[in-house]
């Protein structure tokens, strides 16, 4: 429905200020309903924010973080997601969260798929904290441009849940939560950095096609406020 723009002097000051503004989410959501969620992002912006937040004092064991999407790839792989998160997000206080991976040891991403979202449907109804990056092509999650599946991930009547991903600019094949099951996140953040990211968000926020730049599907229809943290 909206965006807000947080606007940090670098890098450092942003991961500290985003990871403390998720912390009080987590520790909030604990308070009000006995657990928490998050779905957080891959890609190199996030791992000064995973440091900073693994590092937070809350009760991480009430925790289930999973991931905004996936690359159909095992977790030893340098391109997992699962493995950055786990190099950087799943240590200090918070190596006692929960974490549900997307990706499955099975022959398929579309088996994968149906697996992941049997695990995830009971977390994320909504999600307590949604984390999502932006691709200088304007994607978000694995909503890429020419994407096969690109007008059913993002159409607001899918079902919550994940499902599969090609595309061009993606290398692997992707598993990726759907646009209902992230866009009402009650604390949905995008975390972008430097100058290049500004440009592709002032584009995107200047037009309306969203198979031209699927993150407009987030920052004109999400039914949450889109928290836009940002430094140069
Ligand atoms: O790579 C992933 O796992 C995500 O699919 C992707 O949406 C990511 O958040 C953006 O591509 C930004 O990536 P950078 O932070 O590396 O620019």
């Amino acid at each position: 429905m909206a965006a807000r723009l947080h606007s940090f002097a670098d890098a450092e000051a942003l991961a500290r200020n985003l990871a403390t503004d998720i912390a009080k989410q987590l520790s909030d959501a604990i308070s009000a309903r006995g657990s928490a969620s998050m779905a957080v992002s891959g890609g190199s912006t996030p791992k000064r924010l995973f440091e900073d937040l693994s590092a937070h004092d809350l009760d991480w064991s009430l925790v289930t973080i999973t991931l905004v999407d996936e690359r159909f790839v095992p977790a030893d792989n340098p391109r997992s997601n699962h493995l950055l998160v786990a190099t950087h997000l799943l240590k200090n206080r918070a190596a006692a969260a929960n974490f549900q991976p997307l990706y499955q040891d099975v022959a398929s991403a579309l088996q994968a798929a149906a697996i992941a979202t049997e695990k995830t449907a009971d977390i994320g109804n909504p999600f307590d904290v949604v984390i999502l990056g932006m691709g200088a092509d304007g994607h978000t999650a694995s909503f890429f441009p020419g994407g096969n599946h690109l007008a059913r991930a993002i159409d607001a009547d899918a079902p919550r849940g994940v499902m599969t991903m090609e595309a061009e600019g993606a290398g692997e094949e992707r598993l990726t939560f759907t646009f209902p099951s992230l866009a009402d996140a009650r604390f949905l953040v995008l975390h972008i950095e430097g100058d290049a990211k500004k440009q592709v968000l002032e584009k995107a926020e200047a037009g309306t096609d969203v198979f031209e730049m699927p993150i407009r599907a987030m920052l004109n229809r999400a039914p949450s406020t889109v928290e836009i943290y940002w430094a140069p």
